[in-house]
């Protein structure tokens, strides 16, 4: 791989990579960054956790004059959590350069937000609604902005924000760079590129492999009933670092992190019904450890950088396998080892395996963990603190106490008894979630849009590397034999899903909320 010399960015953006601990690019970067530092188009596509982040974040901050006072390049993504993040991290590239970016998000005060843009922001990072509503309010201006980025693009326009990203493209100068990242493009988003990319460069970094090789995958197969013990015993069995558990809607999400309060875990949810202050401090709590589970929706599948996630545990599976890949891919990030588990109800095999097929890749089936195991994991990590405290930590002001006891007593069961101890009981709650109906892989008719390749598997690159030109990539792809049978992400339609936009401008849209039964939850993300 190349190191970040090798690209000829300014020496302070340089400073800023080392200072992040980048030693050398990732391939995505190494494709990409050459290509954005000359100005042309493109789309980029990636595993998840591979640093696109930083492939278009490098060279959007190198090319922007640090003498600039007008808002030069947009950033848009589909959930405020993300606009935060990427906000943040396109602060440490720019940090001694002196470039201002600023995040634009919904359920923030808007008063705050104009305050911040008097400061004249270069970069803004921004949800579609509320970036709209900024512009209509004419405290954003996009006439002199030269670079695009759309983050997640597929699931943007996947949450309906198609016609708001138009509005946005259309106030945008035609001269303008424009880039789509992603670690899923599924075929539609060639629309939106053939709209608003001119030539752009496909760089593409997919082995036959869509999730990240880093994780470890795994199913267990558990009637809905047992999903939570099910779900405590594998938390006591592997004592994560960190666990994301996502839960299909609202209610689900906000029964899981009560109950497992309940039974003494460190547990707190994350959905769009909350306020924007609730959410900013679960994440808050999340990322500085003091809790060390996340229970959400799908507004965490996407983007989310949370070191020290070593576990991701599907408590009901996700209804596209691109969900799959992205919630998988909030664990085993930046080359490290993760976890992913999947709780499958017997009606629920033939998704699982329509996911296994689409992703390519055979995901083990794994046993219930036991009572046995589960007690074991919890001995063990007691075990390990107690020989971490011995290490790490002065323990000379217990010594003479100890020795008292040894005298006295048996090493064996004295030791036995202070592992009971600082093990703990688990709390013994009844606990009763409202049963969620299976996910179910539908027959479904070819998509007439689509030409019936809405799963084609060019989603996820359909096994070609690299393209040059709007068409080089997946072009006729096969279906990779998922003919007619298979699959159904239209929400509109049969009533099966609200994708539960909390848009705070309260324009409904059309077709995102009819006919949905109110508890089916989707991202939940912004605007
Ligand atoms: N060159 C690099 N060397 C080491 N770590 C890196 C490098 N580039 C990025 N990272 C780190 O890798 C992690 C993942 O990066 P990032 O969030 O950009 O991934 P992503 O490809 O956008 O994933 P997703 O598809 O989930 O959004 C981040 O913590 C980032 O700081
Ligand atoms: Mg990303």
């Amino acid at each position: 791989m190349k190191t970040f010399a090798e690209f000829g960015l300014e020496p302070k953006v340089l400073q800023a990579i080392t200072e992040l601990g980048f030693e050398e690019s990732t391939p995505i970067q190494s494709k990409a960054i050459p290509i954005a530092l000359t100005g042309s188009d493109m789309i980029g596509q990636a595993q998840t956790g591979t640093g696109k982040t930083a492939a278009f974040g490098i060279p959007l901050v190198n090319k922007i004059p640090v003498t600039e006072d007008r808002i030069v390049a947009l950033i848009m993504t589909p959930t405020r959590e993300l606009a935060i993040q990427v906000s943040e991290e396109i602060g440490k590239l720019t940090r001694y350069k002196g470039l201002r970016s600023l995040p634009i998000y919904g359920g923030q005060e808007i008063g705050r937000q104009i305050r911040a843009l008097k400061k004249r922001p270069q970069i803004i990072i921004g949800t579609p609604g509320r970036l709209l509503d900024h512009i209509n309010r004419k405290t954003i201006k996009l006439d002199d902005v030269q670079t695009v980025i759309l983050d997640e693009a597929d699931e943007m326009l996947d949450m309906g924000f198609m016609e708001d990203i138009t509005s946005i493209l259309s106030l945008v100068p035609e001269n303008r760079q424009t880039m789509l990242f992603s670690a899923t493009m599924p075929p539609n988003i060639r629309k939106l590129a053939d709209q608003f990319l001119k030539n752009p460069e496909h760089v593409s970094v997919i082995p036959t492999q869509v999730s990240a090789p880093t994780i470890d995958q795994a199913y267990i197969e558990v009637h809905e009933r047992q999903k939570f013990d099910a779900l405590s015993r594998l938390l006591d069995m592997e004592s994560p670092e960190l666990a994301i558990i996502f839960g299909r809607t609202k209610r689900r999400v906000d029964e899981l992190s009560e109950a497992l309060q309940k039974r003494g875990y460190s547990a707190d949810g994350l959905h769009g019904d909350l306020s924007q202050n609730q959410r900013d401090n679960v994440m808050r709590k999340f990322r500085d450890g003091s809790i060390d589970v996340l229970v959400a929706t799908d507004v965490a599948a996407r983007g989310l950088d949370v070191s020290g996630v070593s576990h991701v545990i599907n408590f009901d599976l996700p209804q596209d396998p691109e969900s799959y890949v992205h919630r998988i891919g909030r664990t085993g990030r930046a080359g490290k080892e993760g976890t992913a588990w999947s709780f499958v109800t017997p009606r629920e095999l033939d998704h699982m395996h329509f996911i296994e097929k689409v992703t390519r890749h055979k995901i083990a089936k794994k046993p219930l963990p036991s009572i046995a195991e589960a007690i074991e994991g919890k001995q063990r990590v007691t075990a390990e603190r107690i020989l971490d405290a011995m290490e790490s930590e002065s323990v000379n002001e217990f010594k003479a106490i100890a020795i008292q006891l040894l005298e006295q007593y048996d090493s064996v069961n004295l030791l036995a008894a202070a592992i009971k101890l600082i093990t703990g009981e688990k709390k013994d709650v009844n606990i009763d979630l409202t049963p969620e109906d299976p996910i179910r892989a539908k027959k479904r008719r070819p998509d007439v849009r689509t030409n019936g390749r809405r799963f084609s598997g060019s989603s996820f690159g359909g096994g070609n590397r690299t393209g040059s030109g709007p068409r080089g990539r997946g072009e006729g792809g096969s279906r990779g034999g998922y003919g007619g049978g298979g699959y159904n992400r239209d929400r509109g339609s049969s009533g099966s899903y609200n994708r539960d936009r909390d848009r705070d401008g309260g324009k409904g849209r059309g077709g995102y909320s009819g006919g949905g039964e109110a508890r089916r939850s989707r991202p939940s993300t912004d605007e």
